[in-house]
């Protein structure tokens, strides 16, 4: 019987067929290269084999708004190197930022209600009839496969829904916004997830702080406008920590009794076990339950102090390993004293953490737990990234041996 075979390959901007793909083909490590059809053809049936050679890991980024999303993805896209900006020459008010590895997008873009249509409706942008999470599915999907798509764009100056944009797959996609671990078939595209989870007297302040100082809004009007948005919040937003595989959960100090200024913040790492290439920091002894104080001779420490606890827990039904830090530092540079104490921070050399945290001392949350764990984080997802690619580039070659 005569059987032909047919080989599509359909490269970033052209679909052309090749009689017989070289080995490379085969090893679908060629990052052009997208989508790898074979036909194999007799006389009456056809039998199809596609497979995707995209490089992209995912990365989902979760927190209401005003969380410190943009400062965590500022410190995640240093880590890599290289400052991350709008797409060049493109709309004035895209939400996306560009690195050379790194693409961030806001999925506030996958609103299907304008701001005009969520106030005729009566629902906010929480709510995930306002949201179209098909196309955000079927994006995030098509990059993860190497495919550039069409996004579309939310104007916040306008708050109408712009022509899209172009996104071309990176080697790292980030989406941060409302709903990333929302939708179930856009949690299954995710490598690596994560929520900004702020206590609401820690929003509030944050909010105040901003808000107020640099948009003028009013003390009421903030007040208002988060209590608007809880139920939403609640609902849809906040149920999606469960999902993440790192939490960082900022709350009021309980170095000060009391306190109710929001300034000195007790932050925790909720590190999930079992996740495929991520393995949690722990703080001298991995497994054990440890408190530790660590100002005296090499740490400086004004009231009230800084305070680190470590170790394991549940969260959601899931086994975690918590690493807590409450209080602030004094001096950035002696952060040097608290690191050497960590294990597993997947730093490429001796006093990396601190030298980031240094490098971003003007960023907020740079003296407390916020930014040393977003910090951390940042490294975890570079770590994650390389074993991701180093097991890819492995496996053709095993294939090609076997
Ligand atoms: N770690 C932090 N410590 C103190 N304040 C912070 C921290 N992170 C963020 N903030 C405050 O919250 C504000 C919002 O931060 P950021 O712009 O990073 O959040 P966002 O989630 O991207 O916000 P939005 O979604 O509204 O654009 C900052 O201007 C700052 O006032
Ligand atoms: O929750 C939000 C995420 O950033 C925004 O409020 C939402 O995107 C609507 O934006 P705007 O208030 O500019 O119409």
């Amino acid at each position: 019987m005569a059987v032909s075979t047919v080989y599509t390959v359909q490269s970033l901007n052209s679909t052309f067929s090749i009689s017989k793909p070289t080995k490379t083909q085969l090893g679908f490590n060629q990052k052009q290269l997208v989508f790898y059809k074979k036909t194999t053809t007799t006389r009456r049936t056809t039998t199809e084999i596609t497979c995707s050679t995209g490089d992209t890991v995912v990365i989902g980024l979760a927190a209401d708004s005003g969380c410190g999303k943009s400062t965590f993805m500022r410190r995640l896209t240093s880590v890599f190197g290289g400052a991350a900006e709008p797409p060049k020459g493109g709309n004035p008010d895209s939400n996306t930022l560009i690195s050379d590895t790194t693409t961030v997008i806001c999925l506030d873009d996958y609103h299907s209600l304008d701001r005009t249509g969520r106030k005729e409706k009566g629902v906010t942008a929480l709510d995930p009839r306002a949201n179209d999470f098909d196309l955000m599915y079927e994006q995030v999907k098509a990059i993860k496969n190497g495919v550039a798509v069409e996004k579309p764009i939310y104007n916040h100056v306008t708050g109408l829904l712009d022509p899209p944009e172009l996104i071309k797959p990176p080697k790292i996609f980030v989406i941060e916004g409302l709903h990333p671990m929302y939708d179930a078939r856009v949690r299954e595209l995710l490598d690596f997830s994560i929520y900004l989870d702020i206590s609401n007297e820690v929003k509030f302040a944050w909010k105040i702080q901003r808000d107020m100082a640099e948009r003028g809004h009013s003390l009421e009007s903030i007040k208002a406008s988060i209590e608007a948005r809880k139920p939403d919040f609640d609902a849809y937003i906040d149920p999606q920590k469960q999902y993440a595989d790192a939490v960082i959960e900022v709350l009021p100090t309980q170095l000060i009794p009391d306190d109710n200024e929001g300034k000195v913040l007790r932050v925790r790492l909720i590190m999930k076990e079992g996740v495929k290439y991520f393995n949690p920091v722990y703080l001298f002894d991995e497994g054990s339950t440890i408190s530790w104080i660590p100002c005296g001779r090499k740490l400086t420490c004004s009231y009230p102090g800084i305070k680190f606890t470590y170790g394991p827990e549940s969260y959601f039904g899931h086994e975690v390993s918590v690493l807590e830090m409450d209080g602030q530092f004094d001096r950035l540079d002696e952060l040097i004293y608290v690191e050497s104490h960590l294990s597993n921070i997947s730093t490429k050399f001796y006093g990396e953490v601190t030298q980031q945290m240094l490098k971003h001392a003007d960023f907020p949350g740079s003296n407390n737990g916020t930014g040393l764990f977003q910090t951390i984080v940042g490294l975890k997802i570079r770590d994650l990234f390389e074993q991701i690619v180093a097991n890819r580039t492995a496996a053709p070659l095993q294939a090609t041996k076997a």
